[in-house]
């Protein structure tokens, strides 16, 4: 299979779908395996690349992973882990963010772990400095070097109190994998609350571990001497479900989401009511459709968890550019993520981008020099074009654009969306799209 596909647009996407397990949960739980003395089984894994990525890592390691692909079934077994493979884990610079999240479970079970440099979206700089600065407060050394980290605990790691700087998820799910086999109690304030998280905690108490959660972000951990494997069942991928429902919207297309589920989808399903789009919650997923009629325009602006997520922006974007009048969407989380538009511009749509912050929530990028906010004028008709995918969701949006768009359009670079969509093209032809992966 090669690298593109041609998509014929001007078709409603109708019909029934499923998404499984998280990517931005599963990964983090495979993670959790090398923490367990025991073997562990995750359920509802999705086949997407992030998956393959991290069995890879987990294999260098010496963890015994056996994978029913079909079943969505991963059985870890990491009692026989014995070492860091420093040489080999290099391999895997630049495939996603998931190797920083090894440093707590490698340096509980061997005293020291090697990190390359990490991959993931292009959408922002991504720094590390959260990650690294708990790990050091934990009593980590920390070395880095040309071709990546080099960590040590010399003196063993000890809980510790913290504060984090902006909610971050990935410095959350850090902390999380390293407290709980450290000694003492670790309290951490401004933590990420994603029901990603919840669902790693979830897990990390299954295996034996001691987690408070409290209403006020503050997440307090007693640190246990050994954990055992778990059994469970990742909850279903929220960011999936939306690009699914936007494609629907944008398409005046009508699509049942099996595995999607409304508690972690409310900030979405609010914001997918004001545009006009209508929904039908169900015990085994949603409803989501065109009622027919205009899209109305919407002020939008990303959070962090309860808010609206910032992988559900762009996808909606390609719906907006459908809506009627001006919207306003306002990124707060990464300070470059509308990379995408510029091909929707390209296609019809009338986006500008701006630097200024056009909401009302305080963010990190307002005095600086970076394109975050955005106007999208509506409706546009979307022409056919010839794009290349940008990075994960960027892509997923542009998939939607040419459903949505007249013409033939070509869309290259299509490998990325693998990384976090199982079976789209399989997925597309069920919902009866126009389409050729050559
Ligand atoms: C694999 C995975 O789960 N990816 C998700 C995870 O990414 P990830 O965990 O990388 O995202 P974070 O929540 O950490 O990042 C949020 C913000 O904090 C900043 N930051 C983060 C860490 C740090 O050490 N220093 C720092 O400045 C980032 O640059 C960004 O501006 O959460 C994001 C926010 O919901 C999602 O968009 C990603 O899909
Ligand atoms: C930004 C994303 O993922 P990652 O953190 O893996 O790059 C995403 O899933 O949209």
């Amino acid at each position: 299979m090669t690298d593109l596909i041609h998509v014929t647009g001007g078709t409603p996407l109708n019909g029934r779908i499923r998404v499984r397990g998280a990517k931005n949960f599963v990964s983090k739980a495979m993670v959790a395996s090398l923490l367990g003395d025991g073997p562990s089984e995750l359920r509802n894994v999705p086949l997407i690349r992030d998956v393959e990525i991290v069995k890879g890592l987990l294999e260098l390691h010496g963890v015994v992973v056996d994978h029913d692909r079909e079943g969505g079934v991963l059985r870890m077994d990491s009692t026989a882990v014995d070492s860091a493979h420093v040489a080999d884990i290099d391999a895997h610079a630049g495939s996603s963010r998931i190797p920083i999240l090894l440093c707590g479970p490698l340096l509980h079970r061997l005293g020291e772990a090697f990190i390359p440099d990490l991959g993931g979206c292009h959408i922002g700089d991504r720094p590390i400095n959260f990650h690294l600065d708990i790990l050091r407060k934990f009593g980590a050394v920390v070395d880095k070097r040309p071709q990546g980290i080099h960590l040590t605990a010399p003196n063993g790691l000890r809980g510790t109190k913290i504060e984090l700087p902006y909610p971050s998820v990935g410095a959350t799910e850090q902390l999380l994998l390293t407290a709980v086999r450290a000694e003492g109690v670790t309290e951490l304030s401004n933590a990420a609350i994603e029901p990603e998280i919840m669902d790693l905690i979830n897990v990390l108490q299954k295996m034996g571990a001691i987690i408070s959660v409290d209403t006020d972000r503050v997440i307090r951990i007693e640190g246990v001497k050994r954990l055992g494997g778990f059994r469970h069942t990742a909850l279903g991928d929220r960011i999936e479900a939306a690009s699914w429902a936007s494609a629907a919207l944008a398409t005046r297309g009508d699509i049942f989401v099996e595995g999607a589920t409304q508690p972690e989808m409310i900030a979405f399903l609010n914001t997918f009511r004001k545009v006009g789009g209508e929904f039908e919650v169900e015990d085994d997923g949603i409803r989501f459709y065109h009622p027919g009629g205009e899209l109305s325009s919407i002020v939008l602006e990303t959070d962090v968890h309860p808010g609206f997520m910032t992988d559900w922006q762009q996808p909606l974007v390609v719906a907006l550019t459908q809506a009627t009048g001006l919207s306003i969407v306002h990124e707060t989380v990464y300070e470059n993520r509308f990379g995408f538009t510029e091909a929707l511009r390209g296609m019809g749509a009338t986006i500008q981008v701006y630097r200024e912050c056009l909401g009302g929530l305080e963010c990190r990028f307002g005095q600086r020099n970076f394109h975050h906010s955005a106007v999208i004028s509506g409706p546009t008709p979307l022409e056919a074009g010839e794009i290349t995918v940008p990075d994960l969701r960027g892509g997923f949006s542009h998939l939607i654009a040419a459903l949505a768009a007249k013409g033939t359009s070509t869309v290259h670079g299509i490998g990325l969306i693998d990384r976090g969509y199982e079976n789209f093209t399989e997925k597309l032809a069920a919902l009866g799209a126009d389409f050729e992966r050559p």
